[in-house]
């Protein structure tokens, strides 16, 4: 390396699944990596990179082919061909945006890739660059994966409870969704399994999750392959609050304007609000919008609501009616951690993806959950058994769940008794991902020798 490149510090590319669950993440571990000196370039697909405006202040922005520029997943329709045609486009696009790199002054040092894209690897190791994974879910359920991928967990499941050290006792409905359901979403599951395969050449794993949080099957998986714990990668203004202008999601897919439901939360009492949203990949059956709202009108509690422009004709319109303006408030999309950090904020209904978890843990939000598919069935198992900071809600007999259980559930997280042992175990959780990131923290330790190890190369 020449001396002007070696002063410029080194370079990651970072290439994340293009959802918004995966490219929130990547982006802030970039930032944090940025904050720590090196530089940092993600890269999004065409299609997002077209139908959006994302830049960033501190992360660059790059662009690669999904093989679908005109409409993404959309566009291919099925996810068998999008993960093919991504694999063949993405790997001839990325290398190429190496190649870009490589006659700049910082050139590529390492690709940070989503462990769902773990053909970036090879195109790492083409270059002779470095190659780290990114796990993007929670090591509990990456667990579950690897023992499967390893046969060491055979499909479908015999012997209940399955016993997996490090992890409580799980039954069926405790597993992530492709698990339980063996069969279903063919495509999805291998993508989950297609994350170990190669995850040994990696020259660092890192996990987005935090030490303390998953202990225990963080030190088993360890003793199989060392990963790195960063998380929670939220913005750090709601935790160490070290990384200047660090207090959003910078690249959000969905646009929206806050200042309605801010202003609306903030016209309410302390503990009043139940904040409801399912990331953004849920679709609800109609029926289940239905008892949601008649739920939530009947524990009579202040709620926000995101409901997605696709979903919002599902509502029912006399309930519609009767809530809106004070009593709740719906919306297509907001600031998420603006929203949970609000001392309104009672507690989150929510569908436990990964990253809405992390966030309540992080910022203290007990949880009502109500699971729909892969690691969210696992996610709320997490929740209730072992985190103690959440209510699972309990389907009938057809998978939907009623609106008195919903009502009793949110009756006794927002002021019921088990209600206050939860508030007591969030705010556990909450001081815990705060060490975590601080100086001196697991996380922030984890990420310093990454790059130093980066440096001396
Ligand atoms: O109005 C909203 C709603 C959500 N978010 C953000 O969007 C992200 C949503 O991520 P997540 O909670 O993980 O949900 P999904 O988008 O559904 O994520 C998919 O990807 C995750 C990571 O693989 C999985 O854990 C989930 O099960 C899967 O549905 C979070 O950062 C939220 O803060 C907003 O900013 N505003």
């Amino acid at each position: 390396m020449d001396k002007q490149k070696k002063a410029n510090g080194a370079h990651i590319l970072a290439l994340p699944y293009p959802s918004q669950g995966h490219i929130n993440p990547m982006c802030q571990f970039c930032k944090r990596l940025v904050s720590k000196g090196t530089k940092a370039t993600l890269a999004i697909t065409n299609y997002i990179s077209k139908s959006t405006s994302l830049k960033s202040d501190t992360v660059g922005i790059d662009t690669f082919s999904d093989g679908y520029d005109e409409g993404g997943f959309a566009q291919a329709g099925d996810i068998d061909e999008y993960l093919a045609r991504m694999e063949k486009e993405g790997s001839k696009t990325v290398a190429e945006l190496i190649r870009k790199y490589q006659v700049t002054n910082h050139p590529i040092d390492c690709i940070v890739y989503d462990t769902f894209l773990p053909w970036a690897l090879d195109v790492a190791k083409d270059f002779g660059i470095l190659g780290a994974c990114f796990f993007t879910q929670a090591c509990a359920v990456n667990y579950v994966y690897y023992y499967v991928h390893h046969g060491l967990l055979k499909l479908p499941v015999s012997t209940l409870p399955v016993e997996i050290p490090g992890l409580p006792p799980l039954d069926l409905p405790d597993m992530p969704s492709y698990i339980s359901v063996h069969g279903s979403y063919p495509a999805y599951f291998q993508m989950v399994l297609n994350q170990f395969p190669n995850v040994e050449k990696a020259d660092f794993m890192f996990i987005n999750t935090y030490f303390k949080l998953e202990e225990k099957v963080i030190d088993e998986m360890t003793k199989m392959c060392s990963m790195l714990t960063v998380g929670p990668t939220i913005p750090s203004f709601y935790l160490d609050n070290r990384i200047e202008n660090d207090n959003n999601y910078e690249l959000n897919l969905f646009q929206y304007d806050s200042t309605d439901c801010i202003n609306w939360l903030n016209n309410k009492p302390a503990g009043s609000v139940v904040y409801v949203a399912f990331g953004s990949m849920v679709s609800l059956p109609e029926k289940q919008v239905e008892e949601l709202a008649m739920g939530l009108k009947n524990s009579n509690f202040h709620f926000l609501w995101v409901v997605k422009a696709s979903e919002q004709e599902k509502l029912p319109k006399k309930f519609v009616q009767e809530t809106s303006d004070d009593k709740g408030l719906f919306i297509t999309w907001c600031p998420q951690l603006k929203v949970l950090s609000n001392k309104a904020l009672g507690c989150f209904f929510s569908h436990v993806g990964w990253n809405s978890t992390i966030e309540a843990l992080s910022l203290g939000v007990p949880m009502v959950v109500m699971p729909q598919w892969t690691d969210q069935t696992m996610n709320a198992k997490l929740v209730e058994d072992v985190w103690k900071m959440g209510l699972r809600v309990k389907a009938d007999e057809n998978g939907i769940v009623g609106r008195e259980e919903i009502e009793g559930c949110l009756k006794e997280v927002m002021k019921g008794e088990k209600g206050n042992g939860m508030k007591k175990f969030s705010s556990k959780w909450r001081d815990l991902a705060m060490e975590a990131v601080c100086e001196g923290g697991t996380s922030d330790t984890n990420i310093n020798d990454f790059i130093s190890k980066l440096n001396k190369k």
